[in-house]
């Protein structure tokens, strides 16, 4: 087993109290509340609170050594202490070599971007799956090891984390594995010491200023992923996104575009945009999938360019493409027996992803209406709320603002925030109701016949999370209900 000096071999650092040299861990941790006898604590500086002032709980649960950006008052001769420059970069590395490397025993392929990551990855799990691969799944969604599935807390695992699902991914055998690299991952240092094969780009659009405060910075955030591909690597970027060409500045790997409206390495053509699918020419290949709207052409094509870079045959991904679906909550049809109004569930929680999905309703509704129930998750960007209600508004024929996740904050203001974004006319015509399962059932009862419901911002969530507590809610249970109730309507 490698000693902590091993460990530490490709890192700068100071060390005080105990020697690293004879010194074998037992685990890694960085929340103190979770250390154990001989594991090493990493002394993270958070958004919150700063891992420094836990550092002695983390002692008194058994840790025997401490990684930290400046020396505790308190030096214990059993302990080691490991300083470094920043945590959150040597972190990554030292996990990486704790686990013996994972990465570089897998191919591993990172996908960035505001929307569209869980889309993307999902598709090239299942594909990569049915192509005979054994594959790893890293997701907002879930966690997969080839078919076990695990639960997953963020889109992206912090870096301890996510070196030990590789390590699991790679003694499991598999052969590939896809991740979403989300923004606050790349900036906390998440996926440092990770080696990725390829790193894919699908677009950049507004979310998250809560935490990068800027455009700017969100988008240097996305960059830091490309920036550190190795030279080996490939880097795939929707050339149609106009931040694409900033993801490659600094990138030393191999670069390649795809995009539908330019030349590109890669491209598609859309020949048809309907309720039950495309049709595509991809890749020069006529194509068709029951996949809706052409931000999924997008993701099709990234798809089925990642395969191609990973030098899988043609005619076999984009037969198996064409048979693949959406991944849970990604415009998920909601339908019962004898109600004939079309309900869809969306995790459209951005501005973009709200006016994409509502464009292709808007283009593949001819004679019902649009009927939209949205709300803004709180805690989060309020910036993007008074935008997200513009759109629903400007394509929606009936809209209800409902609340999405309140978290701590009042649900009624933050639906104040998204009811600025609305001119006098709209907020004439624009209902408002907190409670969600109420939101729903005003939806189902206003729909007629031809008309479509989209239900939009949590998708796949099976809870709405309010002041700190998760209650059970699922969008498709509170449809399938709400038109259950419905049905008299229509006999
Ligand atoms: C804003 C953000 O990303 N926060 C993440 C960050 O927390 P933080 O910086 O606030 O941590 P903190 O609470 O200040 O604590 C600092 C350090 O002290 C430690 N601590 C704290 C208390 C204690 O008793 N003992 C202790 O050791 C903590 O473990 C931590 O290491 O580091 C934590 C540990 O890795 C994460 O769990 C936490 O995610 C929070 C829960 C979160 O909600 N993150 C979301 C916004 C997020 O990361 N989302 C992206 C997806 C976004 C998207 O693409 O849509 C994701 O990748 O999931
Ligand atoms: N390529 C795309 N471009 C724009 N919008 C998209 C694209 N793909 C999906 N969407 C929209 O964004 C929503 C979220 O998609 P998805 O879950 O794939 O994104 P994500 O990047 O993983 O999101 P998150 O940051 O929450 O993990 C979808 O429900 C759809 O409305
Ligand atoms: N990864 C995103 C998901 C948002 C989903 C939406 N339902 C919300 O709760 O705001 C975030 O944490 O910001
Ligand atoms: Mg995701």
């Amino acid at each position: 087993m490698s000693t902590l000096k091993d460990l530490l071999a490709n890192i700068n650092y100071n060390i005080k109290g105990r020697s690293p040299a004879d010194l074998e861990l037992a685990g890694l941790c960085l929340d103190s509340r979770q250390a154990k006898q001989g594991w090493l604590f990493a002394a993270l500086p958070g958004s919150q609170v700063d891992g420094h002032d836990y550092i002695e709980q983390a002692l008194a649960n058994g840790c025997s050594a401490v990684l930290c950006e400046r020396w505790p008052q308190k030096i214990a001769a059993k302990v080691c202490y490991i300083k470094v420059e920043k945590v959150a970069d040597a972190l990554g590395p030292l996990a990486a070599n704790f686990y013996e490397q994972p990465s570089q025993q897998l191919a591993l392929v990172g996908v960035t971007g505001t929307n569209g990551k869980t889309s993307t990855v999902s598709l090239l799990y299942r594909l990569f799956k049915k192509l005979g691969h054994k594959v790893g799944l890293i997701s907002t969604i879930e966690n997969r090891i080839d078919d076990e599935v695990l639960k997953s807390t963020h889109t992206t695992p912090n870096a301890i984390e996510l070196q030990a699902l590789l390590a699991q991914m790679r003694d499991a055998a598999c052969d590939y594995v896809f991740m979403e690299v989300s923004s606050h991952a790349a900036e906390q240092g998440r996926i440092a010491g990770a080696h990725f094969t390829g790193g894919v780009f699908s677009n950049i659009s507004h979310d998250h200023l809560d935490y990068h405060k800027t455009f700017k910075n969100y988008i240097f955030a996305k960059k830091r992923f490309f920036d550190q591909l190795p030279s080996s690597a490939f880097a795939l970027v929707n050339a149609d996104d106009k931040r694409a060409e900033v993801m490659l500045q600094n990138c030393s790997a191999k670069a390649y575009r795809y995009a539908q409206k330019q030349l590109a390495d890669f491209r598609f053509r859309l020949l048809e945009n309907s309720l039950s699918g495309l049709q595509l020419e991809l890749d020069g290949q006529e194509f068709h999938c029951s996949l809706v709207g052409d931000f999924n052409a997008y993701n099709l094509l990234a798809v089925y360019a990642t395969a191609i870079l990973l030098e899988e045959p043609k005619t076999e991904v984009l037969r198996i493409l064409s048979s693949l679906k959406p991944p849970a909550g990604r415009f998920e049809y909601v339908r019962i027996p004898n109600n004939p109004v079309q309900a869809i569930v969306d995790y459209a929680h951005t501005p973009d992803a709200l006016e994409k999905v509502l464009q292709t309703l808007k283009a593949t509704t001819s004679t019902g209406r649009i009927i939209t129930v949205v709300g803004c998750g709180g805690n989060r960007d309020n910036s993007k709320r008074p935008i997200m209600a513009q759109k629903a508004a400007a394509y929606s024929d009936l809209l209800i603002l409902s609340s999405d996740n309140p978290r701590f904050e009042e649900p009624e203001a933050i639906l104040d925030e998204m009811w600025a974004g609305l001119s006098k006319a709209q907020q004439a015509q624009t209902y408002r109701q907190v409670n969600r399962r109420e939101a729903i059932r005003w939806a189902c009862q206003l729909a007629q016949a031809e008309d479509v419901i989209l239900v939009a911002g949590k998708g796949h969530e099976t809870y709405q999370e309010i002041k700190g507590e998760r209650l059970p809610f699922d969008d498709r249970e509170e449809l399938r209900q709400a038109l259950e109730e419905q049905l008299a309507k229509f006999v």
